[in-house]
C-alpha cells in the first residue's frame, strides 16, 4: 500500500487507530475454544466489529509463535481475511526482526511476500544491510524501533553517543538507508514528550505509537506533540480494545472501545483544520 493511500483513509474514516491483535487464549472468551481454530475467530470477530473504525490492524507474531504451527497457521488466515475482505486497510507484521543481509531479506520475504503484509517492524541495532532488503520491496513499509514504550527503553535508547542520544542517530542514519522513504519509526506513546524533537528530525515520516491504553500513554499529547501535515500517526492499542469483554458480546464491547478512541481521535483532526 501507498503512503498517499493510508493518508486518504485515515481522512475518509476520522481515524488513524491501529488494533493490536495480540491474541491470548487465556484472555479470549471460553465459549470460542470449542472453535476449531480460536485464534482466527476471534480475530475474525473483532475484525468484522471494527474495520470501519481503524486504518491498520497490527497482530504482534509473538501471540501466535507461540502456539507453533497452530500459530502460524492463524496468523497466516487473519491476513488473508483482511487482505481480501479490507485491502484498503494498512497490515503491520509486528514482528521487530533485523539479521545479516541474506537472512533479513528472507523475513522480507516471508512477511512481504508470503503472508503478505504492508509493514513489518524491524529492530534497528544490526544496521543498513540489516534495514535495507526490507526497503528493497516496493509499496512496503519497514517501521524501525526508535524510542519504545517500555522502561527499558532508557538502558540503551535514550544513552548518549557523541553527545547525541542513540534513538536520534537511529533515526538519522536510517534517512541516509537505500530507499528511506519506505522508513516508518515505532515511537511509545509513553515517550510523548520526545516526540517534538523527533519531528525535527523526520518531519515527514509515519510513527507507529503503540502504548495507549494499557500502559497508560496520552493520546492528546501524542497528537500535540507528534501530528504533522499528513497526520503522521498511526497510533495502537490492543489490550484496551481486543479484551473489552470475556462474554459472548466481546466483539461489539471491542468495537465501543475502538470508537471511543476513533472519537478522540476525530476531534484531534477537527482541530487541525
Ligand atoms: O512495536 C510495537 O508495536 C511496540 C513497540 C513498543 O515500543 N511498545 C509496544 O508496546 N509495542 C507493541 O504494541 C502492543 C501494545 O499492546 P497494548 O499495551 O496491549 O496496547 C504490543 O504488541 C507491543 O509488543
Amino acid at each position: 500500500m501507498t503512503t498517499e493511500h493510508l493518508i486518504s483513509e485515515i481522512h475518509k474514516k476520522q481515524s488513524f487507530l491501529c488494533i493490536g491483535l495480540d491474541t491470548d487464549l487465556e484472555k479470549i472468551p471460553p465459549h470460542l475454544l470449542e472453535e476449531e481454530d480460536a485464534i482466527f475467530a476471534f480475530n475474525k470477530a473483532i475484525i468484522d466489529a471494527t474495520h470501519h473504525l481503524c486504518v491498520a490492524y497490527k497482530p504482534n507474531t509473538a501471540f501466535y509463535e507461540a502456539y507453533g504451527i497452530k500459530g502460524w497457521k492463524a496468523l497466516g488466515k487473519t491476513i488473508a481475511y483482511l487482505n481480501e475482505n479490507h485491502p484498503e486497510i494498512f497490515t503491520i507484521a509486528d514482528a521487530k526482526r533485523g539479521d545479516i543481509g541474506n537472512t533479513s531479506t528472507r523475513y522480507a520475504k516471508a512477511f512481504f511476500e508470503e503472508f503478505g503484509f504492508d509493514s513489518i517492524t524491524i529492530a534497528p541495532y544490526m544496521g543498513k544491510d540489516s534495514v535495507e532488503p526490507f526497503l528493497a520491496f516496493e509499496n512496503k513499509h519497514t517501521i524501525l524501533l526508535a524510542l519504545t514504550s517500555n522502561e527499558g527503553a532508557f538502558d540503551f535508547q535514550t544513552q548518549k553517543v557523541d553527545g547525541v542520544p542513540l534513538y536520534e542517530k537511529v533515526l538519522q542514519t536510517s534517512l541516509t538507508y537505500k530507499n528511506a522513504d519506505n522508513l516508518m519509526y515505532v515511537v511509545g506513546a509513553t515517550k510523548a514528550s520526545y516526540l517534538a524533537e523527533i519531528r525535527k528530525i523526520v518531519p515527514k515520516s509515519f510513527l507507529l505509537v503503540p502504548g495507549v491504553g494499557a500502559q497508560g500513554g496520552s493520546l492528546k499529547e501524542v497528537c500535540h506533540f507528534g501530528m504533522n501535515q499528513d497526520i503522521g500517526l498511526l497510533v495502537n492499542s490492543s489490550r484496551g480494545i481486543i479484551y473489552a469483554s470475556k462474554n459472548r458480546d466481546f466483539a461489539s464491547q471491542a468495537a465501543l472501545n475502538a470508537e471511543a478512541l476513533q472519537r478522540q481521535m476525530q476531534e484531534e483532526l477537527k482541530s487541525m483544520d
